[in-house]
């Protein structure tokens, strides 16, 4: 579909043979974003990762953050701080005893990926003197509300939605955090204090300042990468973590069916480990099946192209906004028959579709040069977090609620999170 929104050229691809056009055969036309206004109030998104222009920075950016953070062996260094924080959160739930208390879990969830998220970058947790997890809502909220100035440029200085103030607000004060945490790592360093701890990615990014021989992080830089990887990893994880529990709980059968798996490879002696992910293909089906119905970021990140081109005869400009719309996607019955709004995982058992991408029915995480680059970890994270929970505890709707009753509105934004908090109530189910 080909729309101009305000000034702005747009195009929705809402189907697998055009998305496989854009994002593999055209890719390189489509890899740049768009300079939306949230990206530059909160954080300078340029010199970043994931709003920078196609070029030389982004490119240096990513591979960076490829080698540093995320590669398979960079994920498994921090397996003992994801058991750890995990740890803390059954222990928690468990000591509810047979109380029957009810649980926000998705505010549990987003509590626990926030910290491994933090310790990840920074060593500490979500540390009360900084209020992360407000700001990081308050950034999300900003980078995902429309805003008319993005697409009616000359509208900005009237900031008819106010949105100005708010993001330039927030934008400070994010500045001003990610300014305190690397001054204080610049003095441990000072000091030999990090010594005592595992490498962070800001001693990391430290590591490659004033690098004159070949890549150089400057501060504004190390901000930026700062500011993606938190966006970029909470929100998406927490968003698909809460829909997998709404719709196990809405759909029983699909929780016993996952315990049924984890008893008999795990066992009820002990709690999950990250080895026994690989082996659960049950739950594969359950993940692909909830991102089909909820998919994380409805329309991916938004592209912008390059150049002109052509594609399926339509005429698509030099500067167009493109955008892949994964719900229309998911929710197609010409690709997944008439019962396409049931949760029924066990569709995807004859369909040879990847999680990890190759196949432009299902894209959790997008595809091409600007694919998501944190795809092993957030993979992980969300198997850990999804198995741990429902292998230690049966989860209940609180009296009174039926699972038909469940409200599964969603709200709209750079994610497509729950709009109801996940209410639900916990019972201890392990031996050990
Ligand atoms: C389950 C969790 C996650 C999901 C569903 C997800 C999804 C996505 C999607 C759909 C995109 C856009 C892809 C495109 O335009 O083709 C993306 C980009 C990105 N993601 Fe993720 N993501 C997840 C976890 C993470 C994590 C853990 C990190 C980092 C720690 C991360 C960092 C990024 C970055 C930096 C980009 C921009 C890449 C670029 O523009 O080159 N994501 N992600």
């Amino acid at each position: 579909m080909f729309l101009k929104l305000g000034n702005i050229p747009t195009v929705i691809i809402s189907s697998p043979e055009t998305a496989e056009l854009v994002l593999k055969t055209h890719d390189a036309i489509f890899a740049s974003r768009p300079k939306l206004k949230a990206i530059h109030y909160i954080s300078d998104g340029t010199k970043g990762l994931a709003f920078a222009p196609y070029g030389p920075q982004w490119r240096n950016n990513r591979k960076f953050c490829s080698q540093e953070l995320l590669t398979a062996e960079k994920i498994g260094y921090s397996a003992g701080m994801r058991k750890e924080e995990i740890g803390v959160l059954v222990e928690e739930v468990k000591g509810f005893g047979d109380e029957l208390v009810v649980v926000d879990l998705g505010e549990k969830i987003g509590d626990l990926i926030g910290n491994m998220t933090y310790r990840m970058l920074f060593t500490e947790g979500n540390s009360e003197r900084f209020d992360l997890k407000n700001i990081v809502k308050e950034m999300v909220r900003l980078s995902g509300t429309i805003n008319v100035a993005d697409y009616v440029p000359f509208l900005e200085p009237f900031d008819i939605q106010g949105l100005n103030k708010q993001m330039k607000e927030t934008g400070k004060r994010v500045q001003e955090i990610f300014d305190t945490i690397i001054n204080e790592h610049e003095q441990d360093a000072r000091n030999y204090t990090h010594k005592s701890k595992n490498k962070d990615l800001v001693d990391i990014m430290l590591s490659y300042q004033d690098n004159l021989n070949s890549y150089s992080i400057d501060r504004a830089t190390m901000k930026a990468i700062l500011s993606d990887m938190i966006v970029g990893a909470i929100d998406t994880s927490h968003t698909w973590i809460e829909w997998v529990f709404a719709e196990i709980v809405k759909h029983p059968t699909v929780m016993n069916k996952l315990q049924d798996e984890l008893t008999s490879i795990v066992g009820l002696d002990r709690m999950v480990e990250e080895d026994d992910l690989p082996k659960l293909e049950y739950l594969e089906l359950v993940l692909k099946e909830t991102f089909r119905l909820h998919p994380v970021a409805p329309l991916l990140v938004p592209r912008e192209s390059i150049k002109d081109v052509v594609i399926n005869e339509c005429y698509i400009p030099k500067g167009s906004r493109v955008m892949i719309n994964c719900w229309a996607l998911g929710h197609d019955p010409k690709i997944w028959s008439d019962n396409v709004e049931e949760f029924i995982p066990e569709r995807f058992i004859a369909k040879n579709i990847d999680l990890r991408g190759h196949d432009f029915h299902l894209l959790p995480f997008g595809y091409g040069r600007r694919s998501c680059p944190g795809l092993n970890l957030g993979l992980i994270t969300v198997k850990l977090i999804v198995t741990q929970l429902v292998h230690c505890f049966n989860w209940d709707l609180p009296d009174g609620i039926l699972p038909d009753d469940l409200d599964m509105t969603e709200t709209f934004g750079l994610a497509a999170p729950r709009a109801q908090k996940l209410l639900v109530i916990p019972t201890y189910r392990l031996l050990c």
